[in-house]
């Protein structure tokens, strides 16, 4: 049920931005603009025949280092991907050939032993085939011509990587909540789980980073199943100025993507960083459930405002999340912590919550007419109806005369009805506007 993560890597300019978008399935997120999201974006889904997974751009989430060389950057890069992909992808240039750069990291990729899937850019015309061949010296296996720009050959390329991935199957196991535990390194991750299971959890010293799946823990609360997803203990040991904070990235996509909701954690000592946003933009964009704990409030000096004034400040920097519920509390005195059960349990059952389509357009006709949908150069906008087609995250399809004539400020603000009359607190809604050419049926 773990979604493959597959990375990419390769030197800068080779077009891996390229291909990331041409493989790129469009989401579909009532949220266009997320600032520092959309803009850089550093993973997608690909969907591909029956199989699914997560393609990560490495480069996007390397932090920048004036002082560091790019082949060491490269290195970073590549040993980052080896860490913790399923599959790598590596991109070279058949315009520019093999250079030293792809030798050296192909060293690095040989010796990991996971499959690596070796993909010759920019072959845009058959006679450059030819160019393919001399890759083959690389030791990596049959490379496979494409051209990202064209999107040729995108194809047999799939086809490589999801060799061994498993078909995606429907939702397994409905009453287990899979609940993943994020946030930055030292914010409480590990002393969070240990007080909800009411034990010490003896982890693993894992010094490859490999085997943390096998500390998913399973905690029953009230009759309930949880497992909790835990993303600690990234640091690695001995790498002199190692940039912990890319590793979290990785290992917190990853537990993301196999969640139903998330707690993300926030030090109530330093706040909401660009990274912190980062993250919660993904768990946005995933439409999976989020809660937002701030942690070490013991240790914060209190006066009558301070957690309001506190989540003002949140809610100020994660405008796209305002139905995340926040919590203040301590993982260490246990303050509050009791209430994540019940919290997790509702935010679940809020994103499973089916509308029916009767109720969904007695919404809409009030909606309208509090708000009829304005005109657009002489043109007006009718929406025909409502039907909601899935959950986790509720996905709603609007019918209209013609999708164009609907802003986003309307959806905004079907939103917000949505919203008032069922709440659907802690989860993301989606909203699709689907042109139709009359009102009739189909
Ligand atoms: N001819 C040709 N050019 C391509 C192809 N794919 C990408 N390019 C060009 O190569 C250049 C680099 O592409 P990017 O996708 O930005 O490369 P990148 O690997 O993401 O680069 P960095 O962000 O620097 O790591 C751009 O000018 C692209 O238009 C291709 O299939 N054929
Ligand atoms: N005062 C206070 N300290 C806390 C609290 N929660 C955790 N800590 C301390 O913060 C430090 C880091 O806690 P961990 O639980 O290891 O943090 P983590 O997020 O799992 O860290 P990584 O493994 O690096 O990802 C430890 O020294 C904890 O004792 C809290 O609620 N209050």
């Amino acid at each position: 049920m773990s979604k493959p993560l597959v990375a990419i890597v390769g030197r800068p300019n080779v077009g891996k931005s390229t291909l990331i978008n041409g493989l790129a399935q469009r989401r579909v997120s009532i949220v266009e603009d997320i600032p520092g999201v959309t803009r850089d974006r550093i993973y997608c889904d690909v969907k591909w025949l029956d199989r699914e997974f997560t393609l990560i751009d490495t480069g996007g989430i390397e932090f920048k280092d004036e002082r560091d060389q790019i082949s060491s950057g490269i290195r970073q890069q590549a040993e980052l991907a080896i860490d913790e992909a399923d599959v790598i992808l590596f991109v070279v240039d058949a315009r520019t050939g093999m250079t030293a750069d792809d030798e050296t990291i192909a060293g690095l990729l040989r010796r990991t032993g996971k499959p690596v899937v070796l993909c010759v850019n920019k072959v845009d015309s058959e006679n450059q085939e030819m160019d393919v061949y001399e890759f083959y010296s690389l030791g990596l296996g049959d490379p496979v011509g494409i051209s990202a720009v064209n999107r040729l050959g995108f194809g047999e390329l799939l086809d490589r990587i999801t060799e061994g991935f498993p078909a995606r199957t429907e939702e397994s196991s409905e009453d287990i909540i899979r609940t993943a535990i994020v946030g930055r390194p030292n914010v409480g991750k590990s002393t969070l789980i240990n007080s909800l299971l009411g034990y010490q959890r003896s982890l693993v010293a894992d010094e490859m980073g490999t085997t943390r799946d096998a500390v998913d823990s399973v905690w029953k609360f009230k009759g309930k199943t949880f497992v909790l997803v835990d993303t600690a203990g990234m640091r690695k040991k001995s790498k002199i100025d190692e940039p912990v904070e890319k590793y979290s990235v990785i290992r917190s996509i990853r537990a993301i993507d196999n969640c139903d909701v998330a707690i993300f954690i926030l030090d109530a000592e330093d706040m909401l960083t660009e990274q912190d946003k980062k993250i919660i933009g993904y768990i946005h964009e995933a439409g999976k459930g989020l809660i937002l704990f701030v942690n070490k409030w013991d240790t914060i000096e209190k006066g009558n405002t301070t957690n309001v004034e506190f989540e003002k400040e949140i809610r100020k920097g994660l405008p796209f999340a305002s139905y995340a519920p926040v919590l203040f509390g301590s993982a260490l005195t246990k303050q509050r912590i009791h209430r994540l059960g019940d919290m997790i349990y509702a935010v679940a059952e809020q994103a499973s919550l089916r509308v029916p389509t009767a109720v969904l357009n007695d919404l809409l006709e009030d909606a309208k007419m509090v708000n009829p949908p304005p005109a657009h150069s002489g043109r007006v906008a009718k929406i025909y109806y409502m039907t909601q087609v899935g959950i986790r995250p509720p996905t709603f399809v609007m019918f209209v005369n013609d999708a164009n004539l609907i802003h986003f400020s309307y959806v905004r603000f079907m939103e917000n009805r949505l919203r008032e009359a069922f709440s659907f607190e802690g989860t993301p809604i989606r909203i699709v506007i689907r042109s139709k050419k009359d009102g009739g049926d189909d």
